[in-house]
C-alpha cells in the first residue's frame, strides 16, 4: 500500500516546467507550463486553435510523452508511476474512436475491465440513466448519432469513478440538450468531490462553470486566476450595436465586428459617450444598442492580443 501523505494534500493535477517539441524540435507544442490544480477544482484550460492544449492533455493522460518536465495526478507521475495516475484519470478526448461491434453496455463493460472495475453494473446503469442513454443501451455504437457516441465517450470516461475528470472540448459540434444535460451531471460530481479540468473554446461555458481558468498562448501560460479576477481585472464595460455601414476611423480599430454586430470597450460613461458622438458625427445609424459589462470573451480576446507568448504566468 502507498506511503503518501494524506490525498488531501496532494493537488490533484500537477504540471512542473512540460516541454513538447514535435519533428526534432521544429516545432514547440508547449514551452514550459507549470501550474497546479487543487481536489475539488473545476479548472478551465483555455487557448486559440495549436495552443497546446490538446498536448497538455494527451500527455496528462499518457497518449504522448513529455519532452521534459513531469505531470502528477494525486501525487502519481504519468510516467513513473502510469497505472496508479491513469486509474485517477477519467478522460474525455475530443476524438470519437470505438469498436463498432459492440453495444453501449458491452462498451461500459469492456472499460470497466479495463480498469479492474468488478460488479460495476449498478454504476453502468446510473451514467446510462444520467447521460440520457438507457434506451440506447443495447444498440451497437455503429447505429448512434455523432451526440449519442459523444455521451458514450463521457460515460465511458467515468466509468471507474475517477476522482479527477479532463474533459477535452466535449461540446464541440453538440446539441443545447446535451450541453445541459452534460453540464449537469459534471456539476454534480463536481459537487461531490471531483475534480473537473475543461478545455473549451465555449468561453460561456467555462465563466459559467469554472472558478479558475488558466489561458495558453503558444504553449505557454499568459493568464491564470480566478474567473472572478480575471472579469474584474478588464475594462468593465462593452457597447454592443448592429451596425450596416462601416465605422468611422478611430473607432474601427477599437471594435470587434462580428458580421453586423459591433463591439467596443469603455472605460467609463465619458467614453461610452465619446464613442456615441463619434458615431453619430460620422452619420451611422445604430441599432439594438446595448451597453453591458465585459464578458470571459472579451477578456480572453484582450489578453491573446496583448500578451506577448513568452510572458510568464501571472498567478
Ligand atoms: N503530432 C504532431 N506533430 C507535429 N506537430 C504537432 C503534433 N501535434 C500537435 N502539433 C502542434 O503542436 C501545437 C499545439 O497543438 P495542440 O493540438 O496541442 O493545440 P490545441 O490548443 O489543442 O488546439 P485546438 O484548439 O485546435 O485543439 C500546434 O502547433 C500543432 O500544430
Amino acid at each position: 500500500m502507498s506511503s503518501s501523505p494524506p490525498a488531501v494534500s496532494l493537488p490533484a493535477l500537477r504540471f512542473d516546467n512540460v516541454t513538447k517539441t514535435y519533428r526534432g524540435g521544429q516545432v514547440r507544442a508547449l514551452g514550459g507550463v507549470s501550474f497546479e490544480i487543487a481536489q475539488g477544482e473545476f479548472f478551465g484550460l483555455l487557448g486559440p486553435n495549436g495552443a497546446g492544449k490538446t498536448t497538455l492533455i494527451s500527455i496528462l493522460a499518457g497518449l504522448a510523452k513529455a519532452t521534459s518536465g513531469s505531470v502528477s495526478v494525486h501525487g502519481h507521475d504519468v510516467v513513473g508511476d502510469y497505472a496508479a495516475a491513469r486509474r485517477a484519470l477519467g478522460v474525455v478526448p475530443q476524438e470519437l474512436v470505438f469498436d463498432p461491434f459492440f453495444s453501449v453496455r458491452e462498451t461500459l463493460r469492456i472499460q470497466s475491465g479495463y480498469f479492474g472495475v468488478r460488479n460495476n453494473e449498478a454504476w453502468i446503469d446510473e451514467l446510462l440513466e444520467n447521460l440520457g442513454l438507457a434506451d440506447k443501451a443495447n444498440a451497437n455504437m455503429r447505429q448512434l448519432s455523432g451526440g449519442m457516441k459523444r455521451r458514450v465517450l463521457v460515460a465511458q470516461a467515468l466509468v471507474h469513478r475517477p476522482p479527477v475528470i479532463v474533459l477535452d472540448e466535449p461540446t464541440a459540434g453538440v446539441d443545447v440538450e446535451l450541453r445541459q444535460t452534460l453540464w449537469q451531471f459534471v456539476a454534480r460530481l463536481n459537487k461531490e468531490g471531483h475534480t473537473v479540468l475543461l478545455t473549451t473554446h465555449y468561453l460561456e461555458e467555462a465563466e459559467a462553470l469554472c472558478g479558475r481558468i488558466a489561458m495558453l498562448k503558444q504553449g505557454r501560460i499568459v493568464a491564470l486566476d480566478r474567473t472572478s479576477a480575471l472579469l474584474a481585472g478588464t475594462a468593465s464595460t462593452m457597447l454592443r450595436f448592429k451596425l450596416d455601414q462601416a465605422l468611422p476611423a478611430g473607432l474601427a480599430e477599437r471594435a470587434r465586428v462580428t458580421g453586423r454586430i459591433v463591439q467596443v470597450k469603455a472605460h467609463d460613461a465619458a467614453e461610452v459617450e465619446q464613442i456615441l458622438a463619434a458615431l453619430r458625427a460620422a452619420g451611422c445609424q445604430i441599432e439594438d444598442l446595448e451597453i453591458g459589462r465585459a464578458d470571459l470573451e472579451d477578456v480572453f480576446l484582450e489578453i491573446m492580443q496583448s500578451e506577448p507568448a513568452a510572458a510568464e504566468a501571472r498567478s
